[in-house]
């Protein structure tokens, strides 16, 4: 399996390079040359296996020579062995064809660890080959950023920094970062909203002296196998609702698009999924562009669903990429004019592909809070503003397949929200119930490039 960028014009990598390497040298994201596909046959013969089995089965293809089959095995069973529910992503019925995805029982309580925790283990492995150290630079909105500490803390190998716009992420959110003792752990509050973060760590990766240098490697989804990891949960669930004898619709709280993408790719590999549906809070540059064709940047404007305040929506170059028939020129022509004026519009037939494909809606604020007030009720599942967001724009969409909604992080990471919704105060699990005790350590920084460069460099003591 060749992975190549999609600007068409960076080097073409194996998967274990593509991994490591993050952001294509062009600017543009890794994807696999061509993708596999499963048979009916095989699909079905998923339904009754383990998580772990299933994940072995749909992320094989991709993997090339990168590990041995037991040896990739045994790092899928290392990954999930820290969740703490047996069916890892269980389903929960909301209404008669409505489910609820729950993706927020691993260690740090959101979605991102089902990829983030197989990525510390593949990255850890393939370090330890190669004898190489490196340095992860990572850009969130709330939830990548523990993720990845949790993944990566006290490794000797490794030095983690991540950026987080200063004052819009949860309390949780935030002491999740800061409050890790371990020194190779940087929680860095940047002056500016995520965008800034995510535009400041695509600069570092586009500046070569600087990436060389320190080794940057990168683990938001930019990063191919953070998206692949992701694929896994669209097989387990749409097959335990009956696939592929059954066409299931997904409805995905949308921000970086990777999660949503992800079903693109089970969809693409022959899964029987429907309708995609994209489901966005006040941030709906995704709505706006499928409405009206025209992707055009509004700046963020601060929600109760803080990890979806995006607008530069890093994946939704991947799709591009495929619905313009893979023409990298075509994709690095459109992100030029994102760069420069703020915008770009689709051209009609690829946006023809979008709607064909997917479907999108938005949750206002007073939506998001009504609906994670009324799913309580009617279903007794506290849910969190993000999977609200979700669940309302799905509740709008409902068809004649099962619906199936992602629940991307567990309620206690926004309680203030969720209190205000619904009278309760969901609890953080024993094993964090001392978080607002613990020391934080954080450092503020500028949205300035040269600083955050030097920091890095100063840190790690590597020098441009
Ligand atoms: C809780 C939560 N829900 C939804 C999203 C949106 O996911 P994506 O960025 O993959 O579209 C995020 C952030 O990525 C998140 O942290
Ligand atoms: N919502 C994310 C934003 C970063 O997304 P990623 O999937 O590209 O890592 C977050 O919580 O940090």
């Amino acid at each position: 399996m060749q992975y190549i960028s999609t600007r068409g014009s960076a080097p073409v990598l194996d998967f274990g390079g593509a991994m490591m390497t993050g952001l294509a040298r062009d600017g543009g994201l890794y994807v696999p040359e061509h993708l596999p596909s499963f048979s009916k046959d095989e699909i079905a013969a998923m339904a009754g296996l383990s998580y772990e089995e299933i994940a072995f089965r749909v992320m094989r293809p991709f993997i090339g020579e990168t590990f041995s089959d037991d040896e990739f095995k045994g790092l899928i069973a290392a990954a999930y062995q820290g969740f703490e529910h047996a069916a890892r992503a269980p389903l929960k019925q909301l209404a008669p064809n409505h489910f609820l995805l729950e993706l927020f029982h691993g260690p740090t309580l959101a979605f991102k660890d089902f990829a983030m925790q197989l990525i510390g283990q593949m990255m850890q492995a393939a370090l330890a080959k190669s004898g190489k150290r490196i340095t992860i630079v990572g850009a969130t909105s709330g939830d990548t950023g523990s993720a990845a500490i949790e993944a990566f803390r006290g490794l000797s190998n490794v030095d983690v920094f991540i950026l987080f716009p200063h004052g819009r992420v949860s309390e949780v959110q935030r002491r999740q970062m800061t409050t890790p003792s371990e020194s190779n752990v940087h929680a860095l509050a940047l002056d500016g909203d995520f965008d800034d973060c995510q535009a400041r760590l695509k600069d570092m990766f586009n500046h070569f002296e600087f990436r060389d240098a320190v080794g940057l490697a990168g683990v938001n989804s930019i990063n191919w196998a953070r998206v692949l990891a992701q694929v896994v949960y669209y097989f387990s669930s749409a097959v335990s609702l009956g696939a592929p004898h059954r066409t299931i619709d997904f409805t995905v709280p949308t921000g970086n698009f990777g999660d949503i993408y992800a079903g693109h790719i089970a969809r693409s590999m022959g899964l029987t999924i429907g309708k995609l549906v994209i489901a966005t809070n006040q941030n709906d540059i995704l709505h706006r562009t499928l409405e009206t064709g025209v992707y055009e940047t509004r700046g963020v404007a601060p929600s109760m669903s803080p990890s979806m305040d995006i607008q530069v929506s890093s994946n939704f170059e991947r799709l591009l990429f495929d619905v313009l028939d893979r023409e990298g020129a075509a994709v690095a022509d459109l992100m030029n004019d994102l760069k420069t004026t703020g915008k770009f519009t689709v051209p009609q037939g690829a946006l023809e592909a979008l709607r064909a494909g997917f479907a999108s809606g938005r949750a206002s604020e007073e939506e998001t809070l009504a609906t994670i007030g009324a799913t309580l009720k009617a279903s007794a599942e506290l849910i969190c503003p993000h999977g609200a967001v979700a669940v309302r724009v799905a509740e709008a969409h409902l068809g004649e397949n099962p619906m199936v909604t992602l629940a991307t992080a567990h309620p206690a990471k926004f309680p203030d929200a969720v209190e205000k919704a619904s009278g309760i105060r969901p609890a953080l699990p024993p094993r964090m119930a001392d978080l607002f005790e613990r020391p934080e350590r954080v450092t503020r920084v500028p949205n300035d490039l040269a600083a955050l460069e030097a920091l890095v460099l100063e840190t790690t003591g590597h020098n441009v």
